[in-house]
């Protein structure tokens, strides 16, 4: 690092969109841009993207950063990437383009795979040797898919023809140019073939769900660098790419959680609740998931996390797909206007559910319509289905890991909207705390890269930036916050026994 270079550069390439964001020393955004990435559904509970459109977002989004902000290449330090984790991509190694579409994380198109599985009684080694449990969401059933779907795939993947990874791992490798395979433990703990507690590939894994070695890659640390940009990409210099994260870990990392028990949620397409338990495996009995926090100074962090399936993307649903709402801050103003829901309520189980109940074919539901309800209650009520599902994740955390929650450190797209956040505070009797700088995954990955080239010099130095921006304290009376969530609970339990 030089004395010029004043900035690390963060990639955060969402399920919704792309951003590019420069950080400066102060953990300051200096400038940031954005492209929104479009999602395809083929099939019911399918969801696809198009790995070569999110590498070219990622161009996009870094040219405007650089010219929005006025930065030249040679002040950035590094570059930290942090992405949608599980979502698959297998490409040509000769030629760098994908050979299927991306299958997203929220696709369901394996479940017939992981019945499979299940039947097969694989549930039990599969949850002791990665943390997960057997579910569509994960990587592992996706490359079998997609090698299973393709004419010749699994052939060439064995040849070491084709590669595999998630979008950090694609990413890099289009970044360097094709000279880089790697991807880092958070995102290969999402894999489904990776032995969390070994910390390697496993045999075993691989050969259950028919996946050549060959096509995987390297794992390495969260913060280290592993290669450097091509320069006709990134404006004539070699930059390095010195931290990795999968983008809830990233946030984990970026919300100061350095201590055991510190826990973040994060509100963006999907809802994410992760507690760091050092170097504690924590297994949960209760559907919460074991995973790689972040690997880093030669050792590795476990999490235990809760994953909800849909969260923003509901309201993405409340605009696009039942037209109900223009932009997604309309859901603050008709959710205040609606003061309640009216005994309404919105199950966006519209790819299954996650935490704590696993179940891949349940589908969403609305219950308690009346005569009277409005657009604002059903939108209000829609909200608040975020809300309860975090509630779901933190009770089985609390159960699991013996602790109580004080605060709960929040952030993503969905922290802006008031009436959410302070439902949220209603709802866990705990205060919601909410940073100053919001894109906290973005930071993350920033200060896992700026550790690596010396641009910080460690947790303490990171730990001092975080600033708390708004707090929302608990205003509902206990009673009624514990009512509407029984009624939350019957609705879950009715649109289950729907399916
Ligand atoms: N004011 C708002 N109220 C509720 N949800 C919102 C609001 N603004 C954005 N969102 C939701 O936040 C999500 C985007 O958050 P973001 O953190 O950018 O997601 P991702 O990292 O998954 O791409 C979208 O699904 C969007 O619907
Ligand atoms: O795109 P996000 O921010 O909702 O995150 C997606 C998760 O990484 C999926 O596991």
């Amino acid at each position: 690092m030089n004395s010029k270079e004043t900035y690390v550069l963060a990639i955060d390439q969402g399920t919704t969109s792309t951003r590019a964001i420069l950080f400066d020393q102060a953990g300051t955004p200096a400038g940031t841009a954005r492209q929104e990435i479009a999602s395809h559904y083929p099939s019911p509970g399918w969801v696809e993207q198009d790995a070569q459109q999110i590498w070219l977002s990622v161009l996009g989004v870094t040219a405007s950063a650089l010219s929005q902000t006025g930065v030249l290449p040679e002040q950035i330090a590094a570059i930290g990437i942090t992405n949608q984790r599980e979502t698959t991509v297998v490409w040509d190694r000769a030629t760098g383009t994908p050979i299927r579409p991306a299958i997203v994380w929220q696709s369901r198109q394996t479940a017939d795979i992981c019945e499979e599985l299940k039947s097969e009684g694989h549930e039990r080694t599969i949850r002791e040797k990665t943390g997960l449990v057997v579910d569509p969401y994960f990587s592992g059933t996706k490359i079998k898919w997609i090698l299973d779907h393709t004419e010749g795939a699994r052939e060439r993947a064995e040849r070491g023809e084709l590669l595999f990874g998630t979008i950090d791992c694609w990413l890099v490798w289009k970044m360097t140019g094709g000279k880089r395979h790697v991807t880092d433990y958070s995102n290969a703990s999402r894999t489904l073939l990776y032995n969390i507690h070994e910390l390697r590939w496993d045999d075993d894994l691989l050969r259950l769900l028919d996946v050549p070695r060959a096509m995987l890659p390297e794992v390495r640390s969260s913060s280290e660098v592993y290669g450097t940009t091509v320069p006709h990409h990134f404006f004539g210099r070699e930059i390095p790419i010195a931290g990795m994260a999968g983008d809830q870990q990233a946030a984990l990392f970026g919300q100061g959680c350095y201590e055991r028990g510190a826990v973040k949620t994060t509100y963006g397409t999907g809802c994410f609740m992760l507690m760091q338990t050092e170097e504690k495996a924590i297994r949960s009995e209760d559907g919460l998931l074991t995973t790689i926090a972040w690997g880093l100074d030669g050792g590795v962090r476990y999490a235990l996390e809760g994953s909800v399936f849909v969260a923003g993307s509901a309201i993405q649903w409340l605009r696009d797909g039942m037209r109900l709402i223009e932009t997604a801050a309309d859901s603050e103003r008709l959710a205040a206007q609606a003061g309640s829901s009216q005994g309404v309520y919105v199950v966006p189980a519209f790819v299954g559910l996650g935490t704590p109940y696993w179940e891949s074919g349940v589908r969403g539901a609305v219950f308690g319509l009346t005569l009277g309800t409005k657009r604002e209650h059903f939108v209000r009520a829609t909200l608040e289905a975020l809300a309860y599902q975090c509630k779901d994740v933190l009770d089985v955390m609390e159960r699991d890991s013996g602790l109580t929650l004080r605060s709960l450190r929040v952030d993503g797209g969905a922290v802006r909207n008031r009436e959410l956040m302070q439902f949220q505070s209603d709802l866990l009797g705990v205060p919601v705390d909410v940073p100053a700088v919001s894109e906290t995954t973005a930071l993350g990955a920033a200060f896992l890269a700026g550790l690596a080239v010396g641009f910080w010099n460690g947790l303490d130095e990171l730990a001092a930036i975080r600033r708390t921006e708004s707090l929302y304290e608990p205003r509902m009376p206990e009673e009624q916050a514990v009512r509407l969530y029984e009624g939350w609970q019957k609705a879950v339990r009715a649109a289950i026994v729907f399916q």
